[in-house]
């Protein structure tokens, strides 16, 4: 099994210290990669090539049209190799390859949306308040990126950060997450065959308490984009304070969809699985606490709980497969506990709730779909993100008690509403505090709309226009057109 590298000043290169990860498949636990492991002397490395190509102004000072074109041919290469990078995906992540079929359309999508940003703004002329003047506005590269992903989406979430990083001008170094760097991997080769120049994207593999950490404190570092726990994020925050870092943070969510009496009861039974149950719920805008209106609510539970009873396990390659495993056994653990836990405060299993037994599925970090009744606000399944096939219900009688209960968080990531009364759910989306809200709808997202969430969910917006204004610094530019004594000393 050849070694995987890591991507520094425009070379692939095993790690200082020789040391080496297993990469697991979760569907059965065999070793499907190898790869280097980096510790922080490689990543000061990267550090100093991405502090280098950004003062050269390689990039920079490429005309953005130019920019623009080689981010359009990662897409196209992305377009080019997606079977190749779906199944690559899936064979580390576990989520079935259709599933990650749609990550790398996303993705080209996102690479594409921001190509054609890159030349699309050329600043603007401010009208000044000073006779015989000029007042312009430009907007720059923020200049060295730091970019942290997770394990859950590994591509798709680096595609958010590479993308608008590289159209706005910055030169960058990513960390994925140590147990999925597959596709991040291939995709360097990507945009090295695209023509990105020397030391402008760097690709460091390794933990985050060193590689992560690295980055996160190094004063050559201008900006860090992390997406990850909150634990983490806040770790980020203090090592970032070093030299006043700019910082995105996308971090986790517990995000309430709401039921009136009122929706379509079929495509909201529908809607609540499509909500949770893509990746086994690892997903950070999983629609994991259901809020039910009490007089649907046994009705409800009983049709949903029908229909997740029924979601087939296995194999994210076999086409019959609806949902794949969990990330890891360390993983597994959490969730087990989890729910063990919710089922002590009082909630109730009204399916799942424990392993499959199916022979089969033993030797990978399966969890059944499960629904925990009987839950109120104040439970942990309820506060807390299980980040797994878990749906917590609770119930409500009036309007004002649903936005309540939808905002009683730490979390403010995202939020839906099911109703046929419209202006019902546009009360409701107003007082609800999260970055994405939908009506009839759950986890939906496209480049062009902004993602990020309120509250402890995070810092900044990535996608849509936000998303490449996080790469990029203002700059107020005063230009005296009769210039003369002042005389005031
Ligand atoms: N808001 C979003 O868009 C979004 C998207 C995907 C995932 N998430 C969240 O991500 C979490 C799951 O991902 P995870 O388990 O990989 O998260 P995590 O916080 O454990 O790890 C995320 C990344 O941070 C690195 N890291 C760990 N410790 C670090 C440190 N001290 N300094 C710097 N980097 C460090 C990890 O190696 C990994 O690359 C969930 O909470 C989920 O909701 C959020
Ligand atoms: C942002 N999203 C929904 C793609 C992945 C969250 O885990």
């Amino acid at each position: 099994m050849n070694m995987k590298k890591q991507y520094i000043d425009g070379a692939w290169v095993t790690s200082k210290a020789g040391a080496v990860r297993d990469i697991i498949n979760p569907y059965n636990q065999e070793i499907i990669a190898k790869v280097t492991e980096g510790d922080e002397s490689d990543t000061k490395d990267a550090i100093a090539a991405a502090r280098k190509a950004f003062d050269r102004g390689d990039w920079s000072a490429t005309p953005a049209t130019e920019r623009g074109k080689i981010v359009h041919k990662i897409a196209d290469f992305i377009e080019r190799d997606r079977e190749e990078l779906a199944e690559l995906e899936s064979l580390d992540t576990g989520k079935t390859v259709e599933e990650s079929r749609g990550d790398m359309d996303d993705i080209a999508g996102v690479f594409r949306y921001y190509a054609e940003m890159a030349d699309k703004d050329g600043g603007e002329i401010i009208d000044s308040p000073i006779p015989n003047s000029i007042s312009k506005v430009v907007r720059e590269p923020v200049g060295v990126c730091g970019q942290i992903t997770p394990w859950n989406y590994p591509l798709l979430q680096a595609s958010w950060k590479l993308a608008p990083a590289l159209a706005a001008g910055n030169t960058l170094i990513m960390k994925p997450s140590e147990i999925t760097p597959l596709t991040s991997i291939k995709v360097f080769e990507l945009m090295e065959e695209a023509g990105v120049p020397s030391g402008v994207a760097n690709l460091v593999l390794g933990p985050g308490n060193s590689v992560g950490a690295e980055l996160s404190v190094s004063d050559d570092v201008d900006l860090i984009s992390f997406t990850g726990g909150i634990a983490t994020g806040k770790k980020i925050m203090q090592a970032a304070s070093s030299n006043v870092k700019k910082l995105a943070l996308e971090l986790g969510g517990k995000n309430p969809n709401v039921v009136f009496a009122d929706a379509n009861f079929e495509t909201a039974v529908d809607q609540a699985m499509n909500a949770v149950f893509f990746h086994a719920g690892q997903i950070c805008s999983a629609g994991t606490r259901l809020i039910v209106e009490e007089s649907i609510h046994d009705e409800f539970v009983e049709a949903l709980a029908d229909r997740v009873g029924k979601i087939r396990l296995g194999s994210g390659f076999d086409e019959s497969t609806q949902m794949g495993p969990l990330i890891s056994q360390e993983h597994l653990d959490k969730v087990v506990d989890y729910v063990e836990k919710g089922k002590q405060e009082g909630a109730t299993v009204a399916v799942g709730g424990e392993r499959p037994d199916d022979p089969e599925l033993q030797d990978g970090f399966f969890y059944l779909p499960t629904i925990l009744t009987n839950c109120a606000t104040d439970m942990s399944v309820v506060q807390n993100e299980g980040f797994g096939p878990v749906i917590t219900v609770e119930k409500f009688s009036t309007e004002e008690e649903a936005v309540k209960l939808a905002n009683d968080s730490i979390y403010g990531l995202s939020g839906g509403v099911f109703t046929n009364d419209i202006t019902k759910a546009e009360r409701c989306v107003a007082n609800m505090r999260m970055g994405t809200v939908w009506i009839n709808e759950f986890n939906l997202y496209f480049p062009h709309a902004p993602w990020g969430g309120f509250k402890q969910s995070g810092i900044g917006r990535e996608l849509g226009k936000p998303g490449l204004e996080e790469y990029q610094e203002t700059k107020h530019i005063f230009q005296n057109l009769k210039p003369e004594p002042l005389h005031w000393f």
